[in-house]
């Protein structure tokens, strides 16, 4: 239906009438309230109780709001209408109450008998009811209209009234109860226990039964990482006034009508086109124009006209409200004592910037608008395009058919769109989820950045106490969205270079930063590429120095295999499934270690591990990752351990089919082809993205992904939460936890060259001689095989790292050759292993005889007291995977080979 251009006339002649309306109001109101008037009071009187009756001094009040209304609402939608029969139904039943139980006065006497009861409007419905049923039936058949016409006023169905009423009772039980019953989430439970706080924490402490709490992980149904805040639609006055905001969508007119992104008052609102589908008050009520008070805007990628005009910006969260840290710290979770008898203290919400508000309609949006709809004119598509939301890097725009159109109509169409708008990015979902309309995504051209202090001060970051919550992003419909990384429980972040992966990582860690104590969260980061984590070198929260070697890197993922291990064995000994469980209950007080154990039992943190480059630890030592990868997604979730792997590499070979099976969230930045797109969420689509943070995430058993524009958090926040935490807290890395393992490694890596192996390692230990070319010499082979030897022996502890030139040093001792041929061979322990580590019986959990199934852990007090690489196994590092033979006076292979010192 094509929209009338309403002459500026009109538009006068509506405000002047709402002024009329205001200024009734003031003069009745002045009559019937004070008795203040003049020669037009009695005219004054009649009009405000005539209709009325006794309700006449509510008359002024209704009459200021109908101006008040008239001056802001541009037209009269169908939630309006909606309200006023509903109010009218409201009024005619009281107003017949108040005439049937004035005595039924008749019109006959004249007005001022009705003046006194119900007015004209109680005698014209009260008068013949009464007649006909009799007085007690006609206030029971009015109590009916009024509570059916409340109904229609609020817009909602018994049902759902019932439904809000059960929601309340729930709420309420929680918030008497506090103690966290069964279905609640950790978060709930951690603010509960907060409430609790200072009363009657202590009524759980004498519980006797250690492996008894209230409520467990394992209760918690439907969990889901994601949490969305449902972001108010409109300016703050606008959420007052407007009962129920249902949807984001901005109304659009139809592209045969005027022109848009003028002024919504001459928008003709289209019919909703699906019957039941909940689009009424973006409708009905298109949003104030009003760009927000101080708000800057976005750098835009592209030159646009100044949207101001248009632009509605939403508020960004306050920095007024209590703080987050604040907020956070009243967890106990987060009292975390320091060596001084102080308390870490989270670092403060101010240091993390405000963004620029966010526009939830622009001219640059009316114009793809009536771009779209040119197009499908052009192309004779039966579809319109009926309102958009917003979002801060697309606009997706909703599309519906017409009647028996076919949904490939428009996305056969999809080219010439992208032709039309000028963007080869733009994206179709068919249909939106949940809605029957295509939504056509298209990337703003004055795009907006989140930054990642708005996210971690919405409401959905700041209703989870959870320590692993991170600010993700705004979805495209401009809410912000946060992850709880204990529940995705593992994630696969990739894309291409400059997509935004490392900016994520960044936000992840800082999030963390913000919202987790080092008792709360401890992190294990690698990274290959060197350059991208080393701004928290030093941080408390880390358990080992950051990790830039691809070789440690792997090592790290086996300990953190066998700390995983350990963690179960613990949580078995003490009858939990869950981590939180124990956690909770060590907490409460209720574990205790048995009499005799000298243990001090403690929570366990939990353990982050970030790869930021997974491809360079695939390269490396591929089996031995992608083993201990597909171990700890298994089974680490109930270990509190959580792996986000990222790589801007995604093929199959680094995100291999074993990797992708075990990790279920995949955040997918822009990626180079549809290739790529496919290995990480197994559908197209991130190859539409736009890059600089837009992200498709696909959350654990999901089928749809969410499109977010990832958080952005600059160097110097970075570097101010990282100087916070820093100087609160050294990192103390981690002692000794676990018995080294013996590693058998008679595996592919050897292969046929077993006896070549034990003769090199029989040679090198008893001549004492760690030389490549040696090893040529003796056992007649060549350079490569040599040289892969001797990485073997290297592997194995038997030569020490190549040290150029020189000969390596040789570790074992003559007389330690059959051990170590043995454990080559993978039978019995590594040579001195005995020495190094204390046995299964060391340690008071061998006093335990409930651990007796964790007896491979010793559990100080502080167990994260050393680098556990460094720890785990006492191997001296290599520089280099290389053997530096390429050096002229090197005795090593390649040097005999007589080919100069270079390829
Ligand atoms: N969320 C975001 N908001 C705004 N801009 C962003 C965002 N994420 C990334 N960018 C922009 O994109 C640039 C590249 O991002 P980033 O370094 O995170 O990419 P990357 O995928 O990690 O690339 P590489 O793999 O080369 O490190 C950033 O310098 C920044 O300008």
């Amino acid at each position: 239906m094509p929209a009338q251009s309403r002459p500026a006339g009109s538009r006068y002649r509506r405000t002047g009438w709402a002024f009329v309306i205001l200024a009734l109001a003031v003069v009745t109101g002045l009559r019937e309230w004070f008795g203040v008037s003049g020669a037009a009071g009695g005219v004054l009187h009649h009009i405000a109780a005539g209709p009325v009756g006794v309700l006449g001094l509510v008359v002024p009040l209704l009459l200021g709001a109908l101006g008040v209304a008239m001056l802001r609402v541009r037209s009269m939608g169908r939630v309006h209408a909606r309200i006023a029969v509903g109010a009218l139904g409201v009024l005619t039943g009281v107003t017949g109450i108040i005439q049937v139980t004035s005595g039924n006065p008749s019109l006959s006497y004249g007005i001022a008998p009705l003046e006194a009861a119900g007015g004209l409007l109680g005698w014209v419905a009260g008068y013949p009811l009464a007649l006909l049923f009799g007085p007690v039936a006609a206030v029971l058949l009015f109590l009916l209209l009024i509570a059916f016409s409340s109904l229609v006023v609020s817009g909602r169905t018994v049902a759902d009234i019932r439904e809000l009423l059960a929601e309340r009772r729930a709420g309420a039980d929680d918030g008497q109860d506090g103690r966290g019953g069964q279905g609640d989430s950790l978060a709930t439970r951690t603010l509960s226990r907060v409430r609790r706080g200072l009363g009657g924490r202590q009524e759980d402490s004498d519980a006797s039964d250690t492996s008894v709490l209230e409520g467990y992980d394992g209760d918690e149904p439907f969990r889901s990482a994601l949490e969305t805040e449902r972001r108010p639609r409109g300016s703050g006055r606008r959420r007052r006034t407007t009962p129920k905001q249902e949807t984001s969508v901005v109304p659009v007119q139809d592209e045969a009508s005027a022109p848009l992104g003028d002024d919504f008052s001459q928008t003709s609102v289209l019919p909703d086109p699906v019957p039941g589908e909940p689009v009424g008050a973006g409708r009905d009520d298109p949003p104030a124009l009003r760009p927000r008070q101080g708000a800057g805007r976005a750098p835009a990628s592209r030159p646009v006209p100044p949207a101001e005009p248009d632009a509605v910006t939403e508020e960004t969260p306050s920095l007024d409200e209590p703080d987050l840290a604040d907020q956070i710290a009243m967890s106990e979770m987060s009292a975390m004592a320091l060596p001084d008898g102080t308390t870490y203290s989270l670092p403060e919400d101010s240091l993390l910037e405000p963004g620029p508000g966010h526009a939830t309609r622009t001219e640059a949006n009316d114009t793809i608008v009536s771009t779209l709809q040119s197009v499908f004119a052009d192309f004779n598509v039966e579809a319109t395009v009926t309102g958009y939301t917003r979002g801060p890097q697309v606009t997706r725009y909703e599309v519906h058919l017409g009647r028996g159109v076919n949904v490939s109509r428009v996305t056969s169409q999809e080219k010439n769109i992208a032709y039309a708008v000028g963007s080869d990015e733009i994206r179709l979902l068919t249909p939106i989820p949940g809605k029957s309309a295509i939504g056509v995504e298209i990337p703003n051209a004055d795009r907006e950045m989140v930054k990642l202090g708005d996210v971690l001060r919405s409401q959905a970051a700041k209703k989870q106490a959870h320590p692993l919550v991170v600010g993700l992003g705004k979805n495209v419909e401009g809410d912000y969205v946060v992850t709880n990384l204990a529940k995705t429980p593992h994630m696969l972040v990739a894309g291409q270079t400059g997509s935004g992966k490392s900016s994520f990582v960044n936000s992840m860690i800082t999030s963390i930063m913000m919202r987790a104590t080092p008792e709360d969260v401890r992190m294990v980061l690698i990274d290959p590429k060197r350059v991208e984590l080393t701004i928290y070198e030093g941080i408390p929260h880390l358990i080992t120095p950051i990790i830039t070697s691809p070789k440690k890197a792997a090592e790290a993922l086996e300990w953190v295999v066998r700390e995983m291990d350990a963690r179960y064995d613990d949580l078995a000994s003490f009858g939990y499934k869950h981590i939180d469980d124990f956690n909770a209950a060590v907490r409460a007080g209720a574990v205790e270690p048995l009499p005799g154990s000298q243990r001090v039992i403690a929570p366990y943190p939990y353990l982050l591990v970030v790869v930021d480059e997974l491809a360079d630890l695939m390269m490396t030592a591929p089996k031995d990752v992608e083993a201990s990868i597909q171990r700890i997604t298994q089974l680490a979730r109930a270990a509190g351990i959580h792996l986000v792997l990222a790589t801007q590499r995604p093929v199959a070979q680094v995100v291999t089919g074993l990797i992708k099976s075990n990790v279920p969230s995949r955040l997918a930045f822009a990626t180079a082809s549809q290739l790529d797109s496919r290995v990480i969420l197994d559908q197209n689509g991130a190859e539409t993205l736009t890059g600089q943070g837009d992200a498709l995430y696909l959350g654990p058993g999901a089928s749809t992904p969410v499109r977010v524009q990832g958080s952005w958090v600059t160097e110097t926040e970075i570097r101010a939460v990282v100087a916070h935490v820093k100087a609160q807290l050294t990192p103390e890395y981690r002692e000794d936890v676990v018995v080294p393992e013996v590693k058998k490694q008679i595996d592919e890596e050897i292969g046929d060259d077993m006896d070549l192996l034990l003769q090199a390692a029989e040679l090198i230990i008893t001549s004492q001689f760690g030389s490549t070319s040696m090893l040529q010499r003796k056992l007649r082979v060549g350079f490569a095989k040599a040289g892969r030897l001797m990485d073997l022996l290297e592997s194995r502890e038997v030569v020490g790292p190549s040290e150029g030139s020189k000969a390596r040093d040789v570790l074992v001792a003559p007389e330690q050759l059959e051990e170590t041929l043995a454990w080559i061979r993978g039978e019995g322990a590594a040579p001195g292993s005995a020495d190094e580590a204390p046995g299964p019986q060391a340690g008071d959990q061998a006093n335990d005889p409930q651990a007796g199934a964790a007896a491979t852990s010793v559990l100080p007090a502080d167990r994260y007291g050393q680098d556990p690489v460094g720890a785990s196994s006492a191997t001296p590092e290599s520089a280099s995977w290389e053997d530096d033979s390429a050096d002229p006076d090197s005795e090593d292979a390649w040097s005999l080979t007589g080919r100069g010192g270079s390829w």
